[in-house]
């Protein structure tokens, strides 16, 4: 394998390499993946503790929308409440250590020389939504592969918040609704898969994060697809 983008001829290779590569084959041949074993239970478990508790003590943040210097918090497109991650903590250091892991493996096989990464906690409550759009704009080369690790072990498809992915900007039918249930690991290209999370219906905890491949800092790049929102 000598291409530094993502190959498709390389998938027969990845797939006889064991499960764990299933999923980095399915992210070669179709821009996004759902992984279900990198995360361990009782981690997973740790993490929407803390989530948790940040949510009842009231210390997440209101999401914003845009470049650092251009924030705005519009509800209209995005309600759903943050808090970032970092290594002081161990239990985030643990879910960071692990992400790690995940970089140093697609970077192997699919050669995407992803660099950093950045990750938030997510809560929607009742009510909460994210209006389809992309987290990177097209050859900005910023943000390049997302992630999102969902938290909620007693999900019921009452309770709404589903994931839904996208071939293109305006297709009505989604390629694929991905429940938020515990212990699924969502991972997709930022540039090339819109993307809009469901009316959540109870609250729903997860992890959203970015690999990029420079280390410029910034804040949540977004492009909203749906016009009048
Ligand atoms: O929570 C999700 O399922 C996706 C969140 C998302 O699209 C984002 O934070 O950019
Ligand atoms: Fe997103």
């Amino acid at each position: 394998m000598t291409q530094s983008t993502l190959d498709t001829n390389s998938t027969e290779t990845l797939i006889t390499q064991g499960p764990i590569w299933n999923w980095i084959a399915q992210l070669a041949d179709e821009n996004w993946a759902v992984a279900y074993d990198v995360v361990p239970k009782d981690l997973s478990r740790a993490l929407l503790e803390q989530v948790r508790g940040f949510h009842k003590e009231d210390i997440l943040l209101r999401a914003g929308i845009g470049r650092a210097s251009d924030l705005t918090v519009d509800t209209s497109v995005r309600r759903d409440k943050i808090r970032w991650l970092g290594h002081q903590d161990s239990v985030q250091s643990q879910y960071l250590n692990i992400m790690e892991g995940v970089r140093q493996e697609v970077n192997r096989a699919l050669f995407m020389g992803l660099f950093a990464y950045e990750a938030h906690y997510a809560v929607y409550e009742k009510g909460g939504f994210y209006a389809r759009h992309f987290d990177a704009f097209k050859g900005a080369k910023n943000r390049v592969l997302s992630t999102v690790f969902y938290l909620n072990p007693d999900w019921v498809e009452a309770d709404g918040g589903e994931l839904n992915i996208y071939a293109d900007t305006d297709d009505v039918k989604p390629l694929a609704t991905i429940p938020p249930e515990a212990g699924s690991l969502v991972l997709f290209l930022s540039e090339d898969v819109p993307h809009e999370v469901l009316e959540a219906r109870n609250d729903r905890y997860s992890i959203a994060g970015w690999f990029r491949v420079n280390d410029r800092l910034g804040a949540p790049v977004l492009q909203v697809v749906e016009d009048g929102l």
